[in-house]
């Protein structure tokens, strides 16, 4: 057995997504999988701590034994589900928040406390995944497109996997091992903030309220100048950039813009961004395959197969055997699992390191 229990708290400040995982036999089986919410003051102080702050070192240091502390209950669940001992399971991977994603000056922050985490669960942690591959010159992120090979890629077929979480980034498996990978910009982090500020909801439930809207071309357009979207790969990005500040930036020309027309408007802002990337490195795949939240908004995914003229099918990675909600933190298992054998986590293609990298830091227990 090497069972590893992948952790996953992303840009959406939601709450940590949790997996267990058995990757003996080169094989991936999931054991368990479960998801703990962050209480409401947790996550306004995550969202807080997204840019300067007073006081916020103190702040910080609290917010992660608060993450730590959830982090924990998250490996009970799993090790109540699925009836494994603490003692049977070889590593934890606790992502972290990332609360400063800076790799143009040299640093990523992912807001954690692996020592705490170490002391509640008794099991090896293996925290801070993306600092090595900075140091290295790399992006730091997406980390995932690695995994997607390992459990997706199959020889002689090109397959897109897109994960929509806050941030959105796809990995383009080309059947050949070569993977090209990036964030084409932003998921679900501005549709939630204008569904919170709009009508006090989390998330736009199945993409119901941007199915009400109409997209508006002149807003579609002018979101569309941003010039990330133009830069080439490799390129990450998060929070710092794609913040509600942003969106009001660009909103001051558009005063009398309908609601439910900006929801629509955002909603194929994260589909046409997704589909110019999908047809300029992965034409000719059979399919993209969805996961991360985004994989449970219907209007999106519309929006999405539309954005790609037909041209290649949208489907969910259930089609392939994998729930949409559990592949990052069986990513992050599989980071852990690369660890433990002193095995690099990064593709340089992708983050532009200079060189393959074993990511991450042991905390024993
Ligand atoms: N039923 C649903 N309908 C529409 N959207 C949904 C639904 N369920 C989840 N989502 C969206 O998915 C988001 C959470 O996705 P996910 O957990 O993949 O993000 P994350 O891991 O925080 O982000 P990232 O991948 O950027 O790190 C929610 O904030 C919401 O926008
Ligand atoms: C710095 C950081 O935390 N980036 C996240 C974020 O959320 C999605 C996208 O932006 C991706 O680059 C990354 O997460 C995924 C899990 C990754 O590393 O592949």
């Amino acid at each position: 057995m090497a069972l590893y229990i992948g952790l996953m708290s992303g840009t959406s400040l939601d709450g940590v997504d949790g997996a267990l995982a058995d990757f003996s036999d080169a094989a991936t089986r999931t054991l368990a999988a479960a998801y703990v919410p962050f209480p409401m003051e947790l996550r306004a102080e995550l969202m807080a701590l997204q840019a300067a702050a007073p006081n916020e070192l103190e702040r910080e240091a609290l917010a992660a034994q608060q993450i730590a502390i959830h982090y924990a209950q998250c490996v009970a669940e799993l090790l109540r589900q699925s009836g494994v001992a603490a003692a049977a399971v070889s590593a934890v991977a606790a992502h972290g928040q990332t609360i400063r994603h800076r790799p143009e000056l040299g640093f990523t922050r992912q807001t954690n406390n692996p020592a705490l985490l170490a002391e509640l669960c008794g099991i090896d942690v293996i925290a801070d995944f993306r600092s090595r591959d900075v140091a290295a010159g790399g992006q730091g992120a997406p980390l995932v497109p690695a995994f997607h090979q390992a459990l997706f890629g199959v020889n002689g077929l090109r397959r897109v996997v897109a994960n929509i979480g806050g941030i959105a980034n796809i990995s383009v498996l080309h059947g050949d091992g070569r993977v090209d990978g990036f964030d084409t910009g932003p998921g679900n982090v501005l549709m939630d903030g204008w569904i919170a500020r709009h009508q006090g909801r989390e998330y736009d439930a199945d993409g119901a309220w941007a199915a009400a809207g109409t997209a508006l071309p002149a807003l579609l357009a002018a979101l569309l100048a941003e010039p990330y979207f133009a830069l080439p790969a490799p390129k990450s990005t998060g929070r710092d950039l794609f913040h509600m500040d942003w969106l009001d930036a660009h909103l001051r020309a558009f005063q009398d813009a309908a609601p439910a027309d900006v929801q629509a408007t955002l909603t194929r802002l994260t589909a046409v961004t997704l589909a110019r990337a999908v047809a300029q490195y992965g034409g000719g795949a059979d399919a993209v395959y969805i996961c991360g939240g985004g994989a449970y908004n219907g209007t999106l995914l519309r929006e999405l197969a539309a954005a790609l003229d037909g041209k290649v099918a949208v489907a969910s990675t259930e089609a392939l055997g994998v729930a949409p909600n559990r592949v990052e933190a069986l990513a992050f298992a599989w980071l852990a699992y690369r660890f433990k054998q002193r095995l690099a986590g990064n593709l340089p293609a992708v983050t532009g390191a200079a060189g393959e990298r074993v990511l991450g830091a042991l905390y024993p227990r």
